[in-house]
């Protein structure tokens, strides 16, 4: 079994205990319910932004611990001044350390699209990510059968959320193509074995149509990956670690956006 194996296996009996603990009823009495969503596809196509989505993570399976510490206030509010378009907010506990308080408290600061960052199996997971402020949502292609992610990316666009739907390679993606999702993030990172490399977004760049927001996730590190990345049409960037493993990650957000502003203008 691997690591998505066993986030899946619990996820399932997650959304059971939460479907009885709140059910749906409760959900759509959040304050966050009838909020209109903001549009991260929008946000992301800015050219008044960087392109980045900066994540809000504590620890994850292949780092470990990350940062324990952060506070998600002073985070995310750190990497929107710094000029990032969009918040990925990690909500699962047992594996990213997250929390739905979590999304809620970034939702509460910052008027900007923020991603839930979970792993979706279930309609009753979308209309929770509804009810605590989030404006999309995360599918991997992985875990799901192109049948299944049509039809949660058709219950959440009935929300007004938006989707990533999450690829690692061309067999996904190709399977994937007709889900209707608006944005596709390349995973650089391999979910069975964490390995990542940057060549996997570059290789799966020309299959994806211009219609839809091309993503490159995980792994980034540098300016000149996302200039280079950015040469294969890639318009978003989902950044988590080379930011939350500073004592402060919106000062290290700052220092990156300011190079990438310098570097994109020369
Ligand atoms: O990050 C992991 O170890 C991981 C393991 C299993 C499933 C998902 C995982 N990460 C989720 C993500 O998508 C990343 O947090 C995100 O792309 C940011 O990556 P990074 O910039 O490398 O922190």
């Amino acid at each position: 079994m691997n690591i998505l194996d066993e986030i899946i296996e619990q996820k399932r009996k997650e959304v059971e205990e939460r479907k009885s603990l709140y059910p749906v009823k409760l959900l759509e009495k959040g304050i966050y319910f009838s909020t209109l969503p903001v549009s991260m596809k929008k946000y992301i196509l800015r050219e008044d932004k960087t392109g980045i989505i900066a994540e809000f993570k504590r620890k994850s399976p292949s780092k470990g611990i990350i940062n324990a510490h952060a506070s998600v206030e002073r985070t995310s509010i750190g990497y929107m001044q710094a000029g990032a378009s969009a918040l990925s907010v990690l909500t699962d506990k047992p594996f990213f350390g997250g929390s739905n308080e979590d999304l809620m408290t970034a939702r509460k600061f910052n008027f900007c699209p923020i991603i839930r960052k979970d792993f979706t199996i279930d309609e009753y997971q979308i209309i929770e990510a509804k009810s605590i402020g989030a404006d999309a949502i995360l599918l991997i292609a992985a875990v799901l059968e192109p049948k299944r992610s049509k039809e949660l990316t058709d219950f959440a666009h009935s929300f007004g959320l938006e989707v990533l739907l999450e690829v690692h390679d061309e067999d996904e993606l190709k399977k994937n193509l007709e889900t209707g999702a608006d944005l596709i993030g390349v995973n650089n990172r391999n979910l069975k074995t964490f390995e990542v490399s940057i060549d996997v977004s570059k290789r799966l760049a020309p299959m994806i149509p211009d219609s839809i927001v091309k993503v490159s996730e995980s792994g980034i590190s540098s300016v000149d990956t996302i200039l280079e990345l950015k040469k294969h049409g890639y318009r978003g960037f989902l950044m988590g670690e080379n930011f939350m493993k500073h004592s402060r990650p919106e000062t290290a957000a700052m220092e990156f956006m300011d190079e990438l502003r310098i570097k994109t203008k020369a």
